[in-house]
This record gives structure tokens, sequence and C-alpha cells, in this order.
């Protein structure tokens, strides 16, 4: 093993939810062409910097699966080894699944939007089963039987998230494997405050980019050497963390074939 191991941790690319601001938590939606390019310039950046995968942990949803997909394809890493698991899902964000982040902020207010959205204890009331955005019969988690979420505080993240991370990452990292994780913004929220050993009040200002890598070398413990990570493109890191702390403050954007309806920007060129 070398002296650190090194962990790459990357949010899949722009989702089509993410693109019209609407709260995606376990809905499987896919990503935009906009999240493709996002996903194959982070292989490029992992090449370029000479990071490549031994191994990729991924959610089971499809945004991180395509993103961690063509990010491999594009550093020309299809080969390595692959493991899955819903806990690097994203948070259930419950009831507020499928909604439109700008028109919740409006209808409960900017303190209750945040606390749902960023507050380590709080969880948005759970979904109803005669939601057509619930889980609860998806077979992707059937080992789960009724315990199925309905509704996630990031603490809850934390709880599920770090039996995966001491099970099946970090077992890769002491083998010396240069490892990728490809998750969400709140399941990549919940894995930096472990790592970092962050207080529950430092998470919440937190906010992750979609698509840029993120390195991390560890200690011998598994301490990070340099606190907050390294993103491999700062820049791209910055704006697109600002974005999504200004998410819901904004005007929704109209997708490109209703624009002719309502006018508004096109999704592909928000953010
Ligand atoms: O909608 C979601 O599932 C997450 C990530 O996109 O949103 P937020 O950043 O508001 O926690």
């Amino acid at each position: 093993m070398s002296e650190h191991a090194t962990l790459m941790l990357v949010r899949h690319g722009q989702s089509t939810w993410n693109a019209l601001v609407r709260f995606g938590g376990w809905v499987d939606v896919p990503l935009t062409e906009r999240g493709r390019d996002e996903a194959r310039r982070c292989g490029e950046l992992l090449s370029k910097a000479r990071l490549l995968p031994d191994v990729v942990h991924t959610s089971l949803l499809r945004r991180a699966i395509s993103t961690a997909d063509l990010a491999l394809d594009a550093a020309d890493r299809t080969w390595i080894d692959v493991r899955r698991s819903w806990r690097l899902n994203e948070r259930h964000y419950g009831s507020l699944q499928g909604k439109s982040k700008e028109q919740i902020r409006a209808e409960f207010g900017e303190d209750q939007y945040m606390r749902w959205r960023r507050s380590y204890h709080a969880a948005p009331p759970p979904i109803d089963l005669d939601s057509e955005h619930h889980q609860s019969t998806d077979p992707r988690y059937a080992e789960l039987r009724d315990g199925v979420p309905r509704t996630e505080s990031l603490e809850d993240v934390v709880a599920r998230l770090v039996p995966y991370w001491e099970s099946a990452i970090v077992p890769d990292l002491r083998a010396g494997r240069t490892v990728l994780v490809v998750a969400h913004g709140n399941s990549l929220r919940a894995l930096v405050k472990h790592l970092e050993n962050l207080s529950d009040s430092a998470i919440s200002g937190v906010n992750i980019p979609t698509g840029v890598p993120m390195r991390y070398d560890l200690t011998e413990e598994l301490e990070p050497v340099t606190r907050g990570g390294i993103y491999l493109d700062p820049e791209a890191a910055e704006q697109g963390a600002a974005a999504v702390a200004a998410e819901g403050r904004t005007p929704t954007p109209v997708p490109a074939d209703k624009r002719g309806v309502t006018g508004g920007t096109s999704m592909n060129e928000m953010i």
C-alpha cells in the first residue's frame, strides 16, 4: 500500500430533476445530456490526473450508475470491479420527492425549506404509499422488506451508509486500491461528515457539485490528509456548489420543449 490510501468521490452528473430543480431522493431519474457530458469529463479528469480507480462503488440509482459507466469509459477503466448498494443512495426525501424546490420554498417559507434540505436531524413528512414516487414495492430493494425508507434525515443516511463504508469501502482502501465512489449530494455529504468528523451544524454548509471528482488522500487511520478534500476542477466545483446552495431561490428553468408555452430558460442552459 502506498503511503496514503486514495479515495475519489463523485456526485452523479446533472439529472433531469436537477435540471427542473425538483427533489429527487430515491426516484430513479436519468441524466440529462449535460449530465452525460459532466460524467465523461469526470473520467477525463481522472485520467489526466493519473487517478485511475481499481474499484468503483455506486448506489442503485441510474444517475449514479450511468455517471460511473461514462466516466470509466472515458478513463479506459470499464473493466474494473463494481460494487453497488442502496446504502449509497440519495437521501429519501419523503413526501417532497418529485416536488419543485421553488414551490416548496414558496409554500413553507425559507426556514422550513432549509430545515428539510440541510438540517442534520430533520426529515420531511413520510411519503404516502399512494404516491407514484414511493419505492416500497421496487424489486431492487426487496432485501429491505418492510424497511424501505419513506423519508430520511441526513442523520439516518449516516446511520445506513457507515456500515457500508466500514464493510465494503474500507477493505478496498486497506488493500491499497484506488477507490471511486459515485453517489449523490446527500449520501456524499453523509460520507464527508463521517470522514471529516464534522459537527451537525458544519455539514449544513457543505454542498456537493454534480460531476466533479474530489480526491481524498487518507492516513493510516483513514483520516483526510487535506480537510475538505481536493476537487480536480476547483473552479467548476465552486460554481456547481454555489448553484446547489441557491436551488429553489431562483425561478425554476423551463424545459426547451415547453418554452413556447411559458417562456424561460432551457434545461441545458441552466446553472
Ligand atoms: O433532490 C435531491 O435529492 C437532492 C440532491 O439533488 O437535493 P438537495 O440538494 O436539495 O438536498
